[in-house]
């Protein structure tokens, strides 16, 4: 169901869209190569590569994201901060798809409505930095900025933008597409459900937390095993990345089978908080593809900029195809949420809310190291909740970083992490994230939220039944 077209305002209504036109605009946080001819031939390979995805899948979860903007369903968006190449290992990656997979089942289990599951993965290897330099040891060098341009090893060569990568990143993107298609629609169980991949180390055998767990756990197991193959647990997982490195994306964009412009190397994209500005090269690259997209809306941002924004790359107002992630902190959340969606409200805009409790909960441990805290991720997630309920709104995604195996880079939950543990398997190349037992822990403890929201989702679809006729 289509809503009635936004009006545009401002600059953008006339001018003409291509692959390239982000061009003329300033584009932010790209890499600079001290070899501009080696780029050139890069970006002209890629340009003759195979899709990784097709279009009728983009739009396929356009759809599906659809009905989770009118209310039906929720979105599970997560996975890596920084996917590395040396991390694409065929067991590693079955940890990953597990791992969703299993806080899909919770969040099925509480809401019994479909969850559209989207990975950042097969591609996630381009990441906006705050500074352009940091000092390690003395020596002051380039930032890491994801595998596709240079690598986190902290000398200069390995600092140094190398255009090669760009392919290396397509490559080991597609590789890893070709695992998750292998194990696309497979059941679940098959990669190992059994009591150890469910296992809360630390939530103490008698809490009240641990008995309603477990309780879950074999309800769901029980469903698991009696359900018709592919009824609630088929692998079906969509990929996507932050579309940050503009070369690259334009390079594998392409016409999709329905002739509109897609991005034909992920079905997803969004654009990050530091790359979204009005008049910038990202916002400008994005309004054009037809991939369901998603923005990310930090603290900074005002209501007529979220408008302007929404206008921008939603001009039709089309369920699905924008998704606002909010990532504001804990403590900013209550102050910055409610006018931005009663700026949305106001444009009758159709959206999916989704929240990040990551990316405004950072923190650096006494010994230096980037953390986050259990417990502020969980407040944030519980206030994005009750700020859309008391808004009249509704929250239909989650959007994380985390693992699929025992990581130690997050504080707190039931491996009860403290800061000098830190260090016993900290893996990631930019941003902590929650590793497969607090993710799980996560989805739990939100059980209580997600089935309110889910019942005002039931709500809304029986009116809009009524409404049909
Ligand atoms: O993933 C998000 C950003 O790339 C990351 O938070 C930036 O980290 P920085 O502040 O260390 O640059
Ligand atoms: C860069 C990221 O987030 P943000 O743009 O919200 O800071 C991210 O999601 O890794
Ligand atoms: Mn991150």
């Amino acid at each position: 169901m289509n809503a009635s077209p936004i009006q545009l305002s401002g600059h953008f209504r006339d001018k003409r869209w291509s692959t390239s036109s982000w061009r003329l605009k300033t584009a932010a946080q790209q890499p600079v190569y001290d070899t501009p001819e080696a780029l050139t031939g890069v970006l002209e390979r890629l340009r003759q590569m195979p899709a990784l995805v097709r279009s009728t899948e983009c739009a396929s979860l356009r759809e599906q994201l659809a009905q989770v903007a009118n209310g039906w369903g929720f979105l599970l968006h997560a996975g890596d901060c920084a996917e590395r190449f040396s991390d694409i290992h065929r067991q590693e990656l079955t940890r990953k798809v597990r791992a969703m997979g299993q806080m899909g089942l919770l969040v099925q289990h509480a809401t019994q409505q479909p969850v559209v599951q989207v990975a950042r993965m097969a591609g996630q290897f381009a990441k906006p930095r705050s500074q352009n330099l940091e000092t390690v040891n003395g020596v002051q060098l380039p930032v890491y900025r994801g595998d596709i341009v240079n690598d986190v090893t902290a000398n200069a060569d390995a600092r140094r933008s190398d255009p090669q990568r760009l392919l290396q990143a397509y490559l080991y993107s597609s590789a890893v597409m070709n695992q998750l298609r292998s194990l696309s629609g497979e059941s679940l169980m098959s990669l190992g459900l059994g009591d150890e991949a469910w296992q809360l180390p630390l939530l103490g055998e008698l809490s009240h937390e641990e008995r309603s767990y477990r309780h879950v756990v074999q309800q769901l197991t029980t469903i698991l095993k009696s359900a018709p193959a592919g009824a609630y647990d088929a692998i079906n997982l969509f990929v996507s990345h932050e579309g940050l490195h503009l070369a690259y994306e334009e390079s594998l964009t392409g016409q999709g089978e329905d002739n509109h412009p897609y991005n034909l190397s992920t079905h997803y994209l969004w654009l990050g908080e530091r790359t979204r500005q009005l008049d910038g090269a990202h916002v400008e690259y994005f309004r054009g593809i037809h991939n369901p997209i998603g923005v990310k809306v930090g603290p900074s941002c005002k209501p007529e900029e979220l408008q302007e924004l929404v206008r921008l790359l939603n001009p039709n107002n089309e369920p699905g195809r924008l998704t606002l992630i909010t990532r504001f902190g804990k403590d900013r959340i209550a102050q910055c949420l409610p006018p931005l969606i009663e700026a949305v409200q106001q444009m009758d805009a159709r959206v999916i809310w989704s929240c990040d409790p990551m990316h405004g909960n950072g923190i650096v441990s006494s010994q230096g190291i980037k953390t986050r805290r259990f417990q502020d991720i969980l407040s944030e997630v519980r206030s994005a909740f009750d700020i859309h309920d008391a808004e009249g709104s509704r929250l239909g995604g989650l959007h994380l970083e985390c693992t699929g195996s025992e990581v130690t880079e997050c504080l707190g939950g039931s491996s009860d992490i403290e800061e000098a543990d830190l260090t016993t398997n900290y893996t990631t190349a930019c941003d902590p994230r929650l590793n497969a037992s607090q993710s799980l822990e996560l989805v739990f403890m939100i059980s209580d939220c997600l089935q309110r929201q889910a019942l005002r989702g039931a709500f809304l679809k029986a009116d809009e039944m009524r409404e049909l006729g």
